[in-house]
């Protein structure tokens, strides 16, 4: 059901600042910046082989990101599963009796089709599931 790790999302506090260090230094490239209104969220997307890893600046004070970033700062927010079928690996971890954020899939950067996982099902790591075509 799960095919890869399709991003880690970091909360930053300004992805303007923040990509400084992965393009200058790290040498990776930022190939699309994206505000995801439903989110309260803008996003950067930087490919690392395979995956990618997605900069995330809130848009809102009463946004998620800015939410996390006032409780413990910048850093790791979630991670990100890419799977085939999102409806029916939602249905199979209800099944399993897992805490779902989102029930059906909302939109996400690029399109894909994301839901969130509640931390406390996964040893306190909030857990996106993404479907793209
Ligand atoms: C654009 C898109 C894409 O990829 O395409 C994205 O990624 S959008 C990325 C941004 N969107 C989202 O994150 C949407 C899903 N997130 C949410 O619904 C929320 O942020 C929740 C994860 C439910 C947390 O919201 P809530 O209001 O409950 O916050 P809270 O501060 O009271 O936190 C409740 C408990 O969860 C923990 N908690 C909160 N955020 C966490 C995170 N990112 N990772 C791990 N634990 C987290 C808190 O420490 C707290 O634990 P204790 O109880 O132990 O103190
Ligand atoms: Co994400």
């Amino acid at each position: 059901m799960i095919k890869k790790v399709d991003h880690i999302g970091i909360a930053v506090k300004s992805i303007e600042e923040a990509r400084k260090f992965y393009e200058e230094v790290l040498g990776l490239k930022v190939t699309g910046i994206e505000e995801v209104k439903e989110q309260k969220v803008k996003t950067a997307f930087i490919p690392v082989g395979d995956s990618e890893i997605e900069l995330l600046e809130s848009t809102s004070e009463d946004g998620p990101v800015a939410k996390f970033i006032e409780k413990r700062g910048e850093g790791i927010h979630h991670i990100a599963l890419q799977v085939d079928d999102i409806e029916k690996a939602l249905e199979e971890l209800k099944g399993k009796g897992v805490k779902l954020i989102d029930e059906v899939p909302r939109y996400g950067a690029g399109g894909a089709k994301i839901a969130f996982v509640h931390p406390k099902n996964a040893n306190g790591v909030l857990l996106e599931l993404c479907e793209r075509d």
